[in-house]
């Protein structure tokens, strides 16, 4: 067949597409007409988990999981703006990690809002001016963030999704040479990440010389500022402030991942069939052995699975107390779950359920 007539079928093919992608908006409408009328929100991130699903289990196309995921994701995101426009606010500049993870959730077509650092991301939400949040929560070489479980156990938001990403950094400066570079900008957890990469060409340096930022994206734009600086970032951000890539991939490991929460406000998920939930334990400070143990020993005894246990200090008074950021398998309203939670609901702060991702 000739590449006209190929063409050809692709065109009468994309026809058809726009013709049934249209009459799926136009019951998307209803939907959103429906949840307008009965105030329900309108992201449900475990339902879109089980269209994506049921897809991939059907299909016996050339498409992969990974391909239908990617255009459905854009097919809800639209869906989602039409039924209403939900802004999402994330740990910017433009190109920062946070930025592609959002992205990978909300689409290109989502309302975006980039802020400085992880506080006013909360903030934004708490007081209406975006509807979600996306930041980050760990990396599995660098830990836990600790703004982020600092500021969920202080503010009452959710977490509405979680979502994982893997994360490449690049070297980025506008100087000729290595020698000509008096400075590097990047955020802590980067330099922490491409550890192995710095001594080999930055050995005996003073501290002066290592600039922390908020954001790695900030470092490009500041890179891009100064030729006699370099940043540490993202492929994207070194593109988005024409920076040039002198180095690509110099992170300590190649399986490096950045895990974001989704945060939203009186946000509750429905159940899945692969749930995972978030609660802050404030254990007694009675000072009795034990008390640790006991608590873990409910979650033992009830058969459910721990997957994290963080601990923080309760900075209050010159006591070492903390509390913990916990996790499990399993969806709030469960027995087992609901069992603990009852007899423990004193010491208890619930932060999420949510579809496992991880
Ligand atoms: O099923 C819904 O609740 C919808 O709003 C529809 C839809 C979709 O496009 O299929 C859109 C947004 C939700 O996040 C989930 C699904």
């Amino acid at each position: 067949m000739s590449l006209e007539e190929l063409r050809n079928q692709i065109d009468s093919l994309d026809n058809q597409m726009l013709e049934i992608l249209n009459k799926r908006m136009e019951v998307v409408k209803h939907v959103g007409e429906l949840k307008k009328s009965t105030q329900t929100v309108i992201y449900r991130p475990e339902r879109e988990k089980q269209i994506v699903d049921r897809l991939d289990s059907m299909n016996k196309g050339l498409l992969n999981r990974a391909a239908i995921e990617a255009i459905y994701l854009e097919i809800f995101a639209v869906s989602r703006n039409l039924e209403l426009p939900e802004r999402i606010a994330y740990l910017g500049p433009e190109g920062s990690f946070t930025h592609q993870a959002a992205e990978s959730r909300f689409g290109a077509m989502s309302d975006y809002l980039a802020l400085p650092n992880i506080r006013s991301v909360f903030e934004s939400i708490d007081t209406g001016r975006a509807r979600f949040g996306v930041v980050p929560i760990e990396n599995n070489l660098e830990g836990i963030v600790k703004e982020t479980i600092d500021l969920l156990n202080e503010t009452d938001l959710k977490i509405v999704a979680e979502v994982a990403i893997s994360v490449h950094f690049t070297f980025a400066t506008k100087a000729e040479k290595l020698s000509e570079i008096k400075k590097i900008y990047s955020k802590d957890i980067a330099f922490g990440q491409c550890e192995k990469f710095l001594n080999d060409y930055f050995a005996g340096k003073e501290d002066d010389f290592f600039v922390q930022v908020d954001s790695t994206s900030k470092a490009a734009r500041l890179a891009s500022q100064d030729p006699n600086s370099a940043a540490i970032c993202s492929h994207i951000a070194a593109k988005l402030f024409d920076v040039p890539i002198l180095f690509d991939n110099i992170q300590d490991s190649a399986q490096n991942r950045t895990r974001f929460f989704i945060i939203g406000k009186d946000f509750i998920n429905q159940k899945s069939d692969n749930d995972k939930t978030t609660i802050i334990a404030r254990l007694p400070e009675d000072g009795k052995p034990g008390t640790l143990m006991k608590f873990l020993q409910e979650f033992e005894s009830r058969g459910i699975n721990l997957l994290k246990i963080e601990s923080r200090p309760v900075k209050e008074g010159d006591h070492f107390n903390f509390w913990f950021l916990m996790e499990f398998d399993g969806y709030f309203l469960d027995e087992s779950v609901q069992e603990i939670m009852a007899k423990h609901a004193s010491e208890i702060k619930w932060l999420g359920s949510y579809v496992k991702a991880i």
